[in-house]
């Protein structure tokens, strides 16, 4: 019987659980996280067979599968070093960085035990286990960096993860996290900064964010999102996503440049290019 130790059972890490459930429920699961609501959800809706301590569970797990913010993967990754593994035990984790864990990783050296780098590119602004789902990822890129997983390891993971319906990519670490920090970490930036910024200036008016519709709403559902899990991808990935941030701020000095001067054509031409590659991404 294979048994799978989820450490974090919020929105990824139960979506997870629930993939590999609904694909086999021979499968032993047990899910570690301080947080009892979601735990207790996950045990009455036998997602997960039990609860336990990281610590407790990790003698006996197959596959271990690292869930929570970038900053405690890392953390776990120290603790796991120091641990006796099971045999021909992986370790795998989800986190939106990758080189830091990549690097923790190394310090691993139980030599039947494989590492794997995990990324799934999707989510949700939505937190906490109950609100995970077996299709979260459907449709989606899931990144691999390989480690020192061997490829039995390798199938047998892509095997349980089967109904995720992903598209795997494996890359690099540093790859991994220049594009990340392009399509998903200084999207949150601009969202979380745009919120502010207009919710400070707002502060006075009666009606102020009530009023706020679609263009502002669909900007900025990512701002929602979970502060901890994002706090921890900034310290992360910090060299990548400031120099996003400098690419970024010159787009829009520009566009602030052609705004002031009335400069129609610039304008006209900005908007249409950002047109074309947005559409694009639908179809
Ligand atoms: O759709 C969302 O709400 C997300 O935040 C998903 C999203 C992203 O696209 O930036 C966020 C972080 C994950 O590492 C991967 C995907």
């Amino acid at each position: 019987m294979t048994t799978v130790l989820i450490s974090g059972l919020g929105l990824i890490g139960s979506s997870i659980a629930r993939i590999i459930r609904e694909g086999d429920d021979t499968i032993e699961i047990i899910g570690s996280d301080p947080n009892d609501d979601s735990s207790e959800f996950l045990l009455q809706h036998h997602i997960i067979n039990s609860r336990a301590k990281f610590i407790d569970a990790v003698p006996n797990a197959d596959i271990i599968i690292l869930a929570g913010p970038v900053s405690v993967i890392i953390q776990q990754i120290g603790v796991l070093s120091k641990l006796s593994l099971k045999p021909g035990a992986l370790i795998t984790d989800v986190g939106s960085t990758k080189q830091m864990i990549m690097d923790e990783a190394k310090k691993l050296n139980q030599s039947d035990v494989g590492f794997m780098g995990g990324h799934p590119m999707a989510g949700s602004h939505l937190t906490g286990g109950k609100n995970g789902s077996s299709h979260l990822f459907s449709g989606s890129k899931y990144f691999l960096v390989t480690g020192s997983q061997t490829d039995r390891q390798l199938r047998e993971f892509k095997r349980l993860m089967r109904l995720a319906n992903v598209d795997w990519i494996t890359t690099s670490a540093v790859a991994h996290d220049k594009l990340v920090s392009e399509l998903s970490h200084v999207p949150h930036v601009v969202s979380a900064a745009l919120v502010n910024s207009i919710a400070d200036r707002l502060q006075t008016d009666p009606i102020g964010l009530k009023a706020a519709a679609g263009g502002f709403k669909s900007t900025t559902r990512i701002a929602a999102s979970d502060p901890k899990m994002w706090t921890a991808i900034m310290l992360s990935n910090s060299k990548e996503i400031s120099s996003e941030i400098d690419e970024f701020q010159e787009e829009l000095r520009q566009l602030q440049e052609a705004i002031k001067t009335q400069d129609e054509k610039t304008i006209f031409e900005t908007f249409a290019k950002a047109q074309k590659i947005r559409k694009s991404l639908d179809d």
